[in-house]
């Protein structure tokens, strides 16, 4: 297991550019089972993640060819069905998340697809029954192997329907949309999640053939057709990271400009840091984040304590919490971080009180931050990142901190950030991989 040994207190200061975003890619990158055509991919991310789902379409017998740095073109010809049975492929399964997203292209162009429960961040409950009730509600029936703990999902022909979904799950839709794309008729999906990666996989499928309507909206129309063809699709800059890195120059208190992110695409992402009194200033399709000796966090307009919450797109991003709640304990003022869709994601708060910040777990999905204005830094620790995205919020934490931290388990920041401490030292900060 690797560390990062960091040493706090440095100001950032230049351009950053963000990586293409991960969860676009394991969409993206699962769709090019929908053809036997080449799809090239542009914009790909060098991540943990993305690597493992790229390698585990070569070993099911897809042609992967590395066209450029962050370029790759996928041919699936044939798919080699025995591989999918293997002890080994169902293993693979079950450490990425994005292999659930094999299901809804494989059974809708093989007829036949087999996963074992998919991994992915430890991060609480992640069911998965909007995935499988849409795709059975297209006609495609499912077994559970209890002793092997493995799904496998079979139909010898899909039809459109309408169906309501339970909640608008994100990795659910995109399953739901790739398998109907090649069903017979027309599928109408309401509460459909719909978040930029998913309206990337929309156009980039309506590209290939497909015929989606209401891309953007909850309301998504989707006419069937009898094959799709090749395509080329550049992947968006990750918002994640685009917010992971306002955050940490409000914290670091640096200046830095953060390049090409795709404006249109980061929604509500770029208010709620204001929210926490962080001036952004947008130049063109960059973010200019000055350096601020103080960010004031705002009220509501009753006067009422601020509250930061997640919800499905358009609203905030769950993914963004633990950093905006990082960033929290240095402004001036409070704010709650209700983190509404997962259940274990605010634990790490612990090693941020130990650190000196001023948090107040309230249960396991709400948090109270008491901003220490930057008049009190947090101290040095030893850290150990559970999960993405409060592993980069302690990479953060660290950073802003008096004396050196450790970081273990850093495996989980790789999953999502690209070549992260190189880009990071090359702006001023004082990352070392041990
Ligand atoms: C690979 C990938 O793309 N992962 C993302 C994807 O995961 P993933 O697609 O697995 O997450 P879902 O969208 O299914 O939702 C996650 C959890 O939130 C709960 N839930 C969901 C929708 C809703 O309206 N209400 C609700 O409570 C569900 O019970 C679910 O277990 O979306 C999550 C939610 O944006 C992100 O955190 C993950 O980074
Ligand atoms: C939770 C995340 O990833 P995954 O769904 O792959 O666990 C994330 O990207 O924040």
């Amino acid at each position: 297991m690797a560390s990062f040994v960091i040493e706090g207190g440095h100001r950032l200061h230049g351009e950053i550019h963000p990586q293409g975003a991960k969860n676009e890619v394991l969409q993206i990158v699962c769709a090019t089972l929908l053809t036997g055509e080449e799809v090239t991919v542009n914009n790909i991310p060098d991540i943990l993640d993305v690597n493992n789902l790229i390698q585990l379409m070569r070993e099911m017998g897809v042609k992967v060819a590395k066209k450029g740095i962050s370029t790759y073109s996928f041919q699936a010809a044939s798919v080699d069905m025995t591989y999918l049975e293997s002890d080994e492929f169902l293993r693979k399964c079950s450490s990425l998340r994005g292999s659930v997203m094999l299901i809804g292209p494989m059974v809708a162009r093989f007829g036949r697809a087999l996963i074992s429960k998919p991994g992915g961040d430890k991060i609480g409950r992640r069911r998965l029954d909007t995935h499988f009730l849409g795709i059975q509600n297209l006609g495609a029936d499912f077994d559970y192997d209890e002793e092997r703990g493995i799904y496998e999902i079979t139909a010898d022909e899909l039809h459109g329907t309408y169906m309501l979904l339970d909640e608008a799950s994100v990795t659910g839709t995109a399953n739901i949309i790739m398998a109907a794309v090649l069903a017979k008729g027309r599928t109408t999906i309401y509460n459909a999640a719909c978040e930029p990666y998913l309206q990337q996989l929309c156009k980039m499928l309506n590209r290939m053939g497909a015929r989606i309507s209401g891309i953007a909206s909850n309301l998504l129309i989707i006419e069937g057709v009898e094959t799709l063809h090749g395509t080329e699709h550049t992947v968006l800059p990750d918002m994640i990271e685009v917010g992971s890195f306002i955050g940490m120059a409000a914290m670091t208190q640096s200046e830095i400009t953060i390049k090409n992110v795709s404006n249109e695409n980061l929604g509500i992402i770029p208010e709620s840091f204001r929210r926490l009194g962080i001036k952004l200033e947008q130049r063109g399709d960059d973010i200019f984040v000055p350096a601020q000796e103080s960010y004031e966090i705002e009220s509501f307009i009753d006067g009422s304590i601020m509250t930061i919450a997640d919800a499905p797109w358009p609203g905030l991003t769950p993914d963004l919490l633990s950093v905006m709640l990082v960033v929290a304990t240095q402004a001036k003022g409070s704010v709650l971080i209700h983190q509404k869709m997962f259940e274990s994601r605010l634990f790490f708060v612990d090693k941020l009180i130990d650190m000196g910040a001023q948090i107040i777990l309230c249960d396991p999905h709400r948090a109270v931050v008491i901003g220490h204005n930057h008049n009190f830094k947090l101290r040095g620790a030893r850290l150990t990142s559970p999960d993405i995205r409060a592993g980069i919020a302690m990479l953060i934490a660290a950073m802003s901190a008096e004396g050196t931290s450790t970081i273990s388990n850093i495996e989980q920041i790789d999953r999502g950030y690209q070549d992260i401490e190189r880009r990071l030292n090359a702006i001023g900060a004082r990352i070392t991989r041990i």
